[in-house]
């Protein structure tokens, strides 16, 4: 494409070189840059991109999309455009480089703190009824054809525009889609069109990043004004009653969902069963019964986002039904790891305080022993959810484990360390013990019949992430391994 074009809508501080060549590639990583390309210098958190200018040329790149000014020799023979925001200048061009694959492709966006993945696995499994969808997720991103592991929940704007460009090239017509907080703060979604729009929950987390919880909401808001079709929020959850008041008036039509309050999409009659959910559906114009096979009542609240979009998409309720009632559940999510030894053994993300109240609370429901629970919390990550996780773990089990999750830069005992400021240490139904996989031995090996061992945090992932190498590691592995050990 020419560069003309591809910076067509940008605001540009000052232009310096020929504007008429073309471009065969853009990037925001010096190291996968390659001939004739555009390199965007981005100033991140921990390295500038401007630094790799020189790198870039060596490898190829004829012009740059910069903030600061740049001494380099021959420094005519390229072209340098400065914006005020590279990182947002790239969002533009990401999309014009690409043809603006959103202006086609229906992306059906969900926020939150909790249930995201949930919410666009169920979407899919229904959508797929009629349509080819593509996804875009913690887990994988799907491109209509083939599937790859995602390395952040919601990708840069560049890789991003270039998924949804490959969706349209398989002729899917929806793309579900999870949107951190992280992507809405940091512009990699600022120029996708959106169809519809899904708020969760909003709690504690990523507050290493946000500055409070209202900065933190007002991030996961700004998915809500680039919605066309619809915005569906849940109203039990007091920031999404916020995030309603704000943006009711909008032209996009917003609709609501809960369990305790009057909305549109309501839950009643609920029964939480051991492997599943079973609830009295309300919806604007009709009444329905619900069954999901996976527990908790979170699932009732993420069932409700995706009714709620399938009703505004035009899907039969009885195919929803059907694909919710025999839907395989979600990697990772309350997984139940079957063995013969009468324990119920559960692998799960939760790796927030709520979420880690919520499974074990739906555990609670149908446990008839003890419930001994395998927890740690991530290095590099929010350290105020740390001690709270601490409390909440011990509270709601019999016996709770503290182990390492992905210590990344830190030291795995000072984080157990933050985690233990919230245990009552004159108790003694905890213990320490920081390999992860000896914890996971340990409560496997001390279950009893009837007893449920809940490992949470790590649900679908198979790494451990120390210092910055990932080693092989999959607590549904190491669980099963344990087992064959007592055998
Ligand atoms: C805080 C954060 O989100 N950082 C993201 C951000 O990094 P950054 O802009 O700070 O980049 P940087 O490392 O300082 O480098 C600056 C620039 O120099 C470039 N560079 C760097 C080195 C080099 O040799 N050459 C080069 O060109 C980099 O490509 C970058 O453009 O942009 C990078 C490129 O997209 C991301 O990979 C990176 O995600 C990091 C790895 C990360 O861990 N992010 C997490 C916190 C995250 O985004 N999580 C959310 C939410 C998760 C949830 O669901 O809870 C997610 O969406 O995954
Ligand atoms: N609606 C919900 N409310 C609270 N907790 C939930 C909800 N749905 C799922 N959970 C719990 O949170 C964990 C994470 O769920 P899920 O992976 O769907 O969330 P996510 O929003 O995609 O998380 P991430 O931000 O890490 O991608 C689950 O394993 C479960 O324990
Ligand atoms: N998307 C979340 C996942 C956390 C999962 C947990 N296992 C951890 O590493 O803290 C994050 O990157 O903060
Ligand atoms: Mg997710």
């Amino acid at each position: 494409m020419k560069l003309d074009k591809l910076i067509e809508k940008l605001d540009i501080l000052e232009i310096n070189g020929n504007r008429d060549i073309d471009i065969s590639s853009i990037h925001y990583d010096s190291k996968s840059i390659t001939t004739d390309s555009l390199f965007i210098a981005i100033k991140g958190y921990s390295s500038d991109g401007h630094k790799y200018i020189e790198n870039a040329i060596k490898k190829g790149a004829k012009a740059f999309l910069i903030e600061d000014d740049v001494n380099i020799d021959n420094k005519e023979e390229y072209t340098f455009i400065k914006v005020e925001d590279t990182r947002n200048a790239m969002t533009i061009i990401a999309s014009n480089f690409y043809n603006n694959p959103t202006n086609k492709l229906e992306v059906l966006g969900v926020t939150g703190t909790n249930g995201k993945t949930s919410i666009i696995t169920f979407l899919k499994q229904i959508l797929s009824e009629k349509y080819k969808i593509g996804s875009i997720g913690t887990i994988n991103i799907d491109d209509g054809k083939k599937q790859i592991m995602s390395k952040n929940t919601t990708p840069e704007s560049i890789d991003l525009q270039k998924y949804f460009s490959k969706m349209l090239e398989n002729e899917c017509e929806f793309c579900t889609m999870e949107v951190s907080s992280h992507s809405l703060y940091l512009d990699r979604v600022e120029n996708v069109n959106f169809s519809i729009g899904m708020f969760t929950n909003l709690t504690e987390d990523h507050l290493d990043f946000h500055k409070d919880l209202d900065d933190y909401r007002k991030a996961k808001e700004k998915l809500f004004y680039k919605t066309s079709k619809a915005n569906i929020i849940n109203i039990d959850d007091v920031h999404g009653k916020k995030i309603l008041d704000n943006i009711k008036d909008l032209d996009t039509p917003v609709y609501t969902y809960g369990i305790n309050c009057e909305a549109d999409f309501m839950a009643s009659d609920i029964k939480l069963y051991a492997n599943g959910v079973y609830y009295k559906l309300h919806t604007p114009t009709y009444s329905d019964e619900i069954y999901v096979s996976v527990p908790g009542k979170f699932t009732v609240y993420n069932t409700l986002a995706v009714i709620s979009a399938s009703y505004l998409l035009n899907i039969e309720i009885d195919i929803v039904k059907e694909k919710l009632k025999n839907t395989i559940g979600v990697r990772g999510r309350f997984e139940n790891i079957p063995n013969d030894r009468g324990i119920t053994i559960i692998v799960d993300y939760a790796h927030t305080p709520d979420a880690l109240e919520n499974v074990l609370n739906t555990a609670r429901e149908f446990v008839g022993g003890k419930i001994i629970t395998v927890f740690g919390c991530g290095g590099d990550r929010d350290k105020a959810k740390r001690p709270i996780m601490g409390k909440i773990a011990q509270q709601n089990s019999d016996i709770t484990i503290i182990t390492s999750d992905n210590p990344r830069t830190e030291i795995p005992k000072l984080i157990i360390n933050d985690v233990l400021k919230g245990i009552e240490m004159n108790k003694d139904n905890y213990a320490v013990i920081e390999d992860r996989k000896e914890a996971i031995y340990k409560a496997i090996e001390m279950a009893e019949a009837g007893d449920v061992v809940m490992i949470a945090g790590k649900g679908h992932e198979d790494y451990q992430i120390v210092g910055s190498t990932k080693h092989h590691f999959d607590d549904k592995e190491i669980a099963y391994e344990a087992i064959q050990r007592l055998k």
